[in-house]
């Protein structure tokens, strides 16, 4: 039976709990999916970098975290030394989950390409690689004969971009609207229940859903990004950052909230793209009052919804977690499945 070797890159909420899922149920995944998997390298920017080939002692790995607690005191390193980890270890497979950095995307970037370089899969719930630079890098994975999968880069592990790709085929996509951004989601509807907007983020951030820094959510940095890659991804609009425009809700006051629920109204932060006549794509990110009957108006805490504008169905409206730890390790596995579904069907048709 095949084991692949993974290397986490990044040892927060998301792959520390995809490493205990893999501690806890690595056996019924062996047994329901067909192959095994093994951590054989860490790193993170606190806790620096652990190489272990012949496996990681998660039991181990997992209670690290107290302060000044690094690899240097296990057998390995205070230095996160990414490059070198990457380039060199064992690994089959990269799960990168370091913080997002909606600029450039970096140093999540250098991560991936290092990793497609040195012929190694990478799977992502990082948003910068793959709304920044995610045509050039899925174009290296290509190159090198591995995968680049980024289920969890939108709607954590809410089956949106391989669903769509796979199973919209045939139809034509003219658009989305959506809820694309958990913590938002949540803040508004916890201000709507008369928190201050300070506590609600404060909520969100214990829950696991905010950015490491929380204006990203909150300003709609995060729902731009995943504008970018659903536009992109789905719609091969070819546009960039900039094309997309951005506003947060930090503007939304307790009174537009109280004022709109008098109207009927609930305010949501809505991330949409639409097809223009001459082919071009125009996509933003802004807070909208919606009537109480319109489909998002009810969507509520860290659940997420996208509903596409097809031209054969109408619309097709996709619901499920938009963040948190599990939901998102859960994206990272399933994007490990399809590139074991991917490299079955290869040799089963060799
Ligand atoms: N938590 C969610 O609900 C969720 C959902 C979807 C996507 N994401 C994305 O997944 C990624 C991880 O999210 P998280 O909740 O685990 O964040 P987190 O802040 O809990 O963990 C990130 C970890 O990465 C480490 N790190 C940062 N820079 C590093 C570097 N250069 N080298 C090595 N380690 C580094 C940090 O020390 C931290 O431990 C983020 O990009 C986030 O946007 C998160
Ligand atoms: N911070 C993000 C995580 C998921 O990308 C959110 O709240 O939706």
């Amino acid at each position: 039976m095949t084991t692949y070797d993974i290397a986490l890159i990044g040892f927060g909420g998301v792959n520390r709990t995809l490493a205990e899922l893999i501690a806890t149920r690595g056996e019924r995944l062996r047994s329901e999916l067909g192959f095994g998997l093994r951590i054989v390298a860490i790193t993170d920017l606190r806790l620096g970098s652990l190489v272990q080939p012949e496996g990681v002692d998660l039991s181990v790995a997992l209670k690290l975290g107290g302060e000044n607690e690094t690899f240097a005191a296990h057998g390995g390193s205070a230095d996160t030394n990414n490059e070198s980890v990457i380039r060199n270890c064992t690994a089959d497979i990269i799960c990168e989950a370091t913080f997002t950095n909606p600029d450039d995307g970096e140093p999540a970037v250098s991560h991936v390409r290092w990793a497609l370089e040195s012929g190694k899969s990478v799977c992502t719930t990082n948003k910068g690689p793959v709304a920044l630079r995610g045509a050039e890098l899925s174009a290296l994975a290509e190159q090198n004969g591995v995968h680049f999968e980024f289920e969890g880069a939108v709607m954590s592990g809410t089956p949106v971009i391989r669903l769509a790709k796979k199973m919209f085929a045939g139809l034509k996509l003219n658009g989305f609207e959506g809820i694309l951004n958990g913590t938002s989601n949540y803040v508004l509807g916890r201000m709507e229940a008369g928190l201050d907007f300070h506590a609600a983020i404060r909520e969100a951030q214990e829950l696991g859903y905010a950015e490491a820094n929380p204006a990203a959510d909150i300003e709609g940095y995060d729902v731009q990004l995943k504008v970018l890659i659903l536009a992109n991804e789905l719609l091969d609009a070819g546009i960039e950052l900039k094309d997309v425009h951005r506003q947060g809700i930090s503007t939304v006051t307790p009174e537009d909230i109280r004022k709109a629920a008098r109207e009927g109204r609930r305010w949501k932060l809505i991330g949409a793209a639409g097809r223009n006549p001459d082919g071009s794509v125009t996509a933003g990110v802004s807070p909208v009052a919606l009537p109480l009957d319109h489909g998002l108006a009810g969507v509520s805490g860290a659940t997420n919804a996208v509903s596409f504008e097809t031209d054969l169905l109408g619309a097709v409206t996709i619901s499920g977690p938009g963040a948190g730890r599990v939901e998102t390790a859960y994206a990272l596995l399933s994007d490990i499945i399809a590139m074991h579904a991917a490299r079955t069907e290869v040799s089963a048709n060799a």
